[in-house]
């Protein structure tokens, strides 16, 4: 199913039976959807990134919740141990948790004969929810941005939520206000979700983007052009340390010396109050060879080793603000995480 270029993204569809999910492993050359029917193959998607994006992968393990629960057919241990597989599938974004763990409260609620509805039920509540939250951060973190350029990283779009995006909602929403000059989206080495996703995505909304590799964001951002970086997460501890895609800490140290304003935007569900700082993260490292190769052809010199970690953790210290749908949480030291974040989804 081709979209035409001012559909709004839908990387997820469920069709009734089976989840269609958009593969992002052939974007922008190709759209292949994928028909998952069942629970490991939605684990197999997270984990070879077919899905990827904190808040996508919460909800695409969501309803591989829901086709475990089909295929348990009532057995509570085999049930568990499919969602125990579908966690399993990535460390870092405890988007995946939380929704698992929404799964597991609402089978201890529930009688067996009702497991398989009533998780398709909350699945289609998580993905809903999810789209709402990010028009709320749309809205709420495109009202920060004054006039001017903005530099983002990785991939935080339709492609990576349930729809709309978290940073690429505010970019969205604050360039459909006016208030942006230009877009400036970081290529993203090993995966390339800048260019490969975040490209295609603004591309089809009609919305100029200017792609750079990560080593030139130093020259941009000394420049003076760009007023705010705006970037995404995959978990938020309770002292404001953000885990994100790896280099964005990097990009963080560089605002803060040129003067340049930090937002990360997020949902609810990417907060995660039970770890204390961010030195606690768990932070996924990926198979050497997807560094060492491009397009999964091998650039390195043969013999190289590569290390390859695919997130990193930003100080609370070098963000100026974190916009969720409960609000903003602002510096000095993000007072007043507990009061917005203690009410999490
Ligand atoms: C909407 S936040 C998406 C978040 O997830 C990405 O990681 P990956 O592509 O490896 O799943 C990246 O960290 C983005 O900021």
């Amino acid at each position: 199913m081709s979209m035409s270029s001012h559909d709004q993204v839908r990387p997820m569809i469920w069709a009734g039976d089976h989840l269609r999910l958009l593969d992002q492993r052939l974007l922008p050359g190709e759209e292949l959807w994928l028909e998952l029917r069942e629970s490991e193959a939605v684990a197999q998607a997270i984990r070879e990134m077919a899905v990827r994006g904190a808040p996508a992968i919460g909800i695409a393990a969501a309803f591989g919740a829901a086709l475990a629960a089909r295929e348990a057919d009532g057995e509570r241990t085999k049930l568990m141990a499919a969602l125990a597989t579908l966690g399993a599938a990535r460390p870092t974004a405890v988007n995946l948790e939380w929704a698992l763990q929404r799964m597991r409260g609402l089978i201890e609620q529930t009688d067996a004969r009702a497991w398989a509805d009533a998780l398709l039920a909350e699945a289609q509540a998580i993905h809903a929810q999810d789209i709402a939250a990010n028009h709320r951060i749309g809205e709420l973190g495109g009202a920060l941005i004054e006039r001017g350029a903005v530099l983002t990283h990785c991939n935080t779009g339709s492609l990576a939520t349930g729809g709309f995006g978290t940073a690429l909602g505010v970019i969205r929403s604050a360039w459909s206000d006016g208030r942006i000059t230009r877009v400036y989206a970081d290529e993203t080495r090993p995966w390339l979700q800048g260019s490969r996703l975040t490209a295609w995505e603004l591309v089809r909304d009609d919305i100029p983007v200017t792609l750079l590799c990560e080593g030139a964001a130093a020259s941009l951002l000394a420049s003076g052009e760009v007023s705010w970086v705006v970037v995404g997460a995959d978990r938020i501890a309770a002292n404001g340390d953000v885990a994100n895609k790896i280099g964005t800490y990097g990009l963080a140290v560089l605002a803060r010396h040129h003067g340049v304003k930090f937002m990360v935007a997020a949902p609810l569900s990417t907060v995660d109050m039970s770890m204390s700082a961010g030195a606690d993260i768990p932070v996924e490292v990926r198979a050497e060879e997807e560094l060492l190769g491009c397009g999964g052809v091998r650039v390195a010199a043969p013999g190289a080793r590569a290390w390859n970690p695919v997130f990193d953790v930003t100080p609370a210290s070098l963000i100026d603000a974190i916009v969720t749908e409960a609000g903003i949480v602002e510096q000095p030291g993000l007072a007043g995480m507990h009061e917005l974040f203690g009410q999490r989804a």
